[in-house]
């Protein structure tokens, strides 16, 4: 069975007061999403390495880096050696799939390979090895607060079939449009790992919400259990 596990976005936090948004979600997110976006992968700009040192100073909750930035080869073992737990990169934008990730490794973080909605899943069944989570983009990337694409989910029913089939320990992420109002098609489709923005820090009590949302997704997916914290009660 797979842990379901909330991410808030940074990205959805007051820019003004990152450090403020990382400690109020402390003790109920799972991790913190950092998105790290460069004006050329995307048209938008939005942390870096700093940040995560400057988060690392603040908090232990595992940082959870997704790269949306043109050559993450030479970027991404930056991010795993300043502390990011996990590093994601995109698809759409690495040059050397096994160099770039063992390098990831070798820094001691795990790997994410990241797909924009229009990427398919199967031009990388031979390189899912090398990664310990695959992140359905279920927006395009670039900005918080959009919709949540539904055209996404038999992608992510495909994706889940497949990691099941082929015994890959992968963790199944979906990131933008996560919501009250979506968790649950994501969840019931065999999502493990949900990243929110907006609905964590648009709403009034931050780790209120990241509760709600984990309890949704519960209730919506048998597979999922909760954090063994949670479980233990
Ligand atoms: O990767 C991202 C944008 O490219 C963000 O993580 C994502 O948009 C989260 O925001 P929201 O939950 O508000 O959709």
């Amino acid at each position: 069975m797979a842990i379901a596990q909330i991410y808030p976005s940074l990205l959805a936090a007051d820019f003004a007061r990152i450090a403020d948004a990382a400690l109020v979600v402390e003790g109920r997110a799972d991790w913190l999403h950092v998105d790290v976006m460069d004006y050329h992968f995307v048209p938008n700009l939005a942390f870096s390495g700093d940040t995560v040192t400057a988060l690392r100073s603040v908090t232990d909750i595992p940082l959870d880096c997704h790269l949306m930035i043109e050559d993450p080869d030479r970027w991404a073992p930056g991010f795993a050696e300043r502390g990011a737990a996990n590093v994601t990169i995109h698809a759409e934008a690495v040059d050397n799939l096994p160099a770039t990730t063992a390098a990831i490794r070798a820094e001691g973080a795990r790997t994410g390979l990241a797909v924009k909605p229009a990427t398919p899943v199967e031009h990388y069944l031979d390189d899912l090895h090398r990664f310990d989570l695959l992140l359905l983009m279920t927006i395009d990337p670039g900005f918080g607060g959009q919709k949540f694409m539904d055209s996404v989910l038999p992608k992510i029913e495909a994706a889940r079939r497949l990691l099941d089939e082929r015994d890959l320990d992968l963790w199944l992420q979906i990131d933008g449009g996560v919501n009250a109002e979506t968790i649950e098609r994501a969840a019931a489709a065999g999502v493990d790992v949900f990243v929110a923005g907006t609905a964590v820090y648009g709403a009034a009590d931050p780790a209120a919400a990241v509760e709600a949302l984990r309890a949704q997704a519960l209730r919506a997916a048998p597979r999922l259990r909760p954090p063994a914290r949670e479980a233990a009660g």
